[in-house]
């Protein structure tokens, strides 16, 4: 098993090495990561931030197998994604990794109830009711189980789509922009879930945010800069992320 500085949580839950990717081809290409390596210890929460365009939402699409690099490889736990039939790779996905996307992608004709635990019952698994009460009240979802997306507002579909992720407790969970669409109420509750996750039940955390108040509640900051990671933070206050991110986009004032 790889280990990185050592300590109790050093533990790898995911890594990239000399991850590239590259769109197109010709006049079109677009090269959308450069040799990326990082890793994330088990048990932390990391933010990743950067510019628009710089390969954030790549990344994490790359190392959560949705998509799949042009060159280098990327780890959940000890597994080698590279390779992986899509079978192996949609049953990793299933039962290690947790989705919260900006793009609900809740199913319109089941309530939110049914949404939550929908990738348990696909999985055959058993629903911890315990737990599900827990998500579902700190999300404020109590008196919202019997609707369907529909009749819900953006910020309560997005609550849906995080205790989703949440309710079977997978490895590693990743948001890309998980509190995009939210107001800052509903956002401080989806943060400090996604902070619980991690300091309560040890689960891996890792989002893609444009906002610094959100990657404060972070263990740990990633900036990436035209496919490239340039910086990181640990322990990050909202103002030093804010500062860093003001010369990522004035490159020539950095
Ligand atoms: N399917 C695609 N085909 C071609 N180019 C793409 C594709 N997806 C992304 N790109 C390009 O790759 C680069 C990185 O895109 P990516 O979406 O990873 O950036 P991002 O940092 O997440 O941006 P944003 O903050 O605006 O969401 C951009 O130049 C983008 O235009």
């Amino acid at each position: 098993m790889t280990h990185s500085e050592g300590g109790p949580r050093a533990q790898v839950a995911a890594s990239a090495e000399n991850l590239t990717k590259i769109y197109g081809s010709g006049d079109t290409e677009v090269v959308a990561l450069r040799g990326v390596s990082v890793s994330f210890a088990a048990g932390e929460f990391t933010a990743i931030m950067g510019p628009s365009g710089s390969g954030k939402s790549t990344l994490m699409h790359c190392l959560a197998g949705l998509d799949v690099a042009t060159s280098g490889s990327v780890r959940i736990g000890d597994v080698e994604l590279t390779g992986l039939s899509d079978k192996a790779m949609t049953t990793l996905r299933r039962d290690r990794i947790g989705f919260v996307f900006q793009a609900f992608n809740l199913v319109p004709t089941l309530t939110a109830a049914e949404n939550i635990t929908l990738p348990l019952d696909i999985a055959g698994r058993d629903v911890d009711k315990q737990w599900f009460d827990a998500v579902v009240t700190r999300l404020g979802l109590t008196d919202r189980l019997t609707h369907r997306p529909a009749e819900l507002s953006g910020g309560q579909q997005q609550r849906v789509a995080c205790a989703r992720a949440l309710v079977g407790r997978p490895d590693i969970i990743f948001g890309d922009e998980p509190t995009g669409n939210l107001d800052s109420r509903s956002s401080g509750e989806v943060l400090e879930i996604l902070r619980a996750a991690t300091d309560e039940f040890g689960q891996t955390v890792v989002i893609v945010t444009h906002d610094p108040r959100a990657a404060s509640y972070a263990d740990r900051v990633v900036f990436l800069a035209d496919g490239q990671i340039v910086r990181e933070l640990r322990q990050p206050r909202a103002d030093d992320v804010f500062e860093v991110m003001k010369n990522l986009d004035n490159p020539v004032v950095a």
